[in-house]
């Protein structure tokens, strides 16, 4: 008999119902992702893959109004590109490992998901949203751009129209538009996202485990060769980023609480 899973860390909560991993992302206030949790995830993930009882993932945020902001902007504040090349790696790693599960992920989206918060629920196979939460991509708005796989994820998900009116425009959108556009499948009342979710992934064991991993991995497949090189792309221009004025700018205007003054440079 294998060992149970354990999380390695204490901002990512688990606990195992059945055939489902429940992972509560649970980093207040705003349950931001940092180094210590991206890795981790990493860690779960790969745990969760090798233990041939669990089918299902849900991943949700703790308390009411976060299901997660992203990344933690105060890491961003004057990190180097050095800081960018870390933080890029551990999101994609973190997010790609998740992608690739071998069961079905669900995201329960109990409030707002915000850059690499979205970013978290596009890497996860189905999205439900409780019908207050609200989501964005809006690292342009704090002199980022979305790098842990947003700018791709999102277009395949609702198009490229959708992902430039949200991603360049720095559009908010509630869930029922959310659910209009194809961005979650999803939506039910404040409250009910983890117990929707939970039942769902119930429903994905009635299926052989075995038929829905090899599905899922089919179902990526054309999508996984269409994006090529665009992921770690993304990353390197996360990085390049980190050369600018406007990155520094922005992200101290997020935590100064002011407007920015951009300098296009
Ligand atoms: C590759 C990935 C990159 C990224 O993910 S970059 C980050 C992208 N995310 C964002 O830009 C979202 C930033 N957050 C917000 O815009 C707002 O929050 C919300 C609209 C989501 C909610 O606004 P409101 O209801 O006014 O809450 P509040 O007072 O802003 O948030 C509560 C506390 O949480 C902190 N916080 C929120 N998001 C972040 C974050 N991403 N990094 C660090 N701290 C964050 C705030 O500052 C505040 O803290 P205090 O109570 O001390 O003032």
């Amino acid at each position: 008999m294998t060992a149970p899973v354990k999380s390695t860390c204490d901002k990512l909560k688990l606990e195992i119902i059945d055939h489902t991993a429940l992972v509560t992302i649970d980093n207040p206030a705003a349950n931001t992702w940092d180094t210590e949790s991206l890795p981790a995830l990493k860690t779960l993930v790969e745990d969760l893959n090798a233990d041939r009882d669990i089918w299902a993932l849900v991943l949700t945020g703790a308390g009411e109004k976060f299901f997660s902001a992203g990344a933690d902007l105060k890491l961003f504040a004057d990190g180097s590109p050095d800081t960018a090349r870390e933080m890029s790696q551990y999101f994609g790693e973190g997010f790609e490992c998740l992608a690739d599960f071998r069961g079905v992920s669900i995201a329960a989206m109990n409030g707002f998901a915000m850059g690499g918060g979205l970013e978290v629920a596009l890497a996860c196979d189905i999205r439900i949203a409780e019908e207050q939460a609200q989501m964005a991509l809006p690292e342009a708005k704090v002199g980022l751009l979305p790098c842990a796989g947003g700018t791709q994820r999102l277009s395949w998900l609702v198009g490229e129209g959708w992902a430039k009116k949200m991603i360049l425009c720095g559009e908010r959108i509630d869930a029922a538009k959310a659910e209009h556009i194809g961005l979650v499948e999803e939506v039910v009342a404040k409250g009910g996202a983890k117990d929707r979710a939970i039942a769902l992934a119930a429903q994905v064991g009635q299926q052989s485990p075995i038929s829905v991993t090899y599905c899922k991995e089919l179902i990526h497949e054309a999508r996984d060769n269409a994006m090529g090189s665009a992921l770690p792309n993304e990353r390197q221009k996360f990085v390049d980023l980190f050369g600018t004025h406007d990155q520094k700018e922005g992200v101290n205007a997020f935590l100064e609480k002011r407007k920015p003054e951009w300098k296009n440079a």
